[in-house]
């Protein structure tokens, strides 16, 4: 439903965006994470026409947004920190918006409502918190159900009850069968609701897959066994040559496994009688982003 190939951007003679490619397929969740100025925002806005590339193609729905700008009624966009028209209301912004796209009033009833919004719905964008602006950004992005959704930090400023919520709408759209890319510093969301991943540093696109690959890749295969025997499982684990490292977290204990043997640990944990109350992989994107971004900095690009 999005599809890049080869695109290039440069500033003066600096290049920001180096023959990146990226697709994302009907009913994707795709998040696009990176340092500080790595890129996403120029990829972002290229791929919207927004910025104009120096090389490369843009897909969206099979067709070239340089070219055919009837994509646009189907595609939502929430923009880092959006620029709405001060003097409008939340409401009037929506309203505007659903003429666009073919939306009816009751449609923005009901988004105003989704979003919080519906008691602040009169009053001008001006005198909202940026919290509220934002809501009102989802809200107008959301409209019309699009087959495609492009979000750029869609979370800044957002309360974590207002985030769990966003969480939940974006899902529910990806559900329909849309395809949503999305940006974000906030990896809590990018593990929580991305099928896949690209991690872009210095304009190149250095990692692509899943959350559970990401972090197999540069943290390792690491267990969390959750148990009220921790001395009995210290024991055991220590005793399994796949097993490179074990410690102790109050009734949790983590094992740093040196392939995937998951199953034999499982196995040898019930076989010895070891009551085990929670047995996972441990998703620590925060410490894999970390480390993926060290290794790529000192692969020098
Ligand atoms: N209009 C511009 N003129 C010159 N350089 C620019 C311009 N816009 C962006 N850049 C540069 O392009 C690079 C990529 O910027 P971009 O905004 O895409 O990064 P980002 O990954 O979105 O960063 P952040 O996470 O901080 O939002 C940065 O080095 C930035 O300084």
């Amino acid at each position: 439903m999005i599809d890049v190939f080869g695109l290039v951007k440069k500033y003066s003679k600096r290049e920001v965006l180096s023959n990146v490619s990226l697709g994302v397929r009907k009913g994707e969740f795709v998040s696009l994470i990176g340092p500080n100025g790595a890129g996403k925002t120029t990829l972002i806005r290229s791929i919207l026409t927004l910025i104009k590339p120096d090389k490369g193609e843009v897909r969206i729905m099979g067709k070239d947004p340089f070219k055919d700008k009837s994509i646009f009624k189907n595609l939502g966009y929430v923009q880092e920190l959006p620029n709405l028209p001060p003097f409008m209301t939340g409401r009037e912004v929506l309203m505007l918006s659903a003429k666009l796209k073919g939306a009816k009033k009751d449609d923005v009833d009901e988004l105003l409502d989704i979003v919080g919004m519906a008691e602040f719905a009169d009053r001008q964008i001006a005198k909202y918190s940026k919290g509220m602006t934002q809501r009102i950004a989802i809200a107008e992005a959301l409209l019309g159900n699009p087959e495609v959704m492009i979000l750029d930090e869609p979370n800044i400023g957002i309360d974590p009850i207002f985030s769990v919520k966003v969480r939940e709408m974006f899902n529910k759209l990806k559900k329909n069968g849309s395809s949503i890319l999305m940006t974000s510093h906030e990896l809590e969301d990018v593990k929580k609701l991305s099928d896949r991943v690209y991690m872009i540093y210095k304009g190149k696109i250095v990692f692509e897959g899943s959350v559970e690959q990401l972090v197999r890749e540069f943290l390792g295969i690491n267990v969390i066994i959750e148990t009220n025997e921790v001395e009995k499982v210290l024991n055991l684990v220590s005793s399994l040559e796949y097993v490179k490292r074990v410690y102790r977290e109050n009734s949790r204990v983590v094992v740093s496994l040196s392939e995937d043997k998951r199953e034999e640990l499982l196995k040898s944990l019930i076989q010895s009688n070891i009551s085990v109350k929670g047995f996972y992989l441990d998703l620590n994107l925060e410490e894999a982003y970390a480390r993926a971004i060290n290794s790529v900095g000192n692969n020098a690009l």
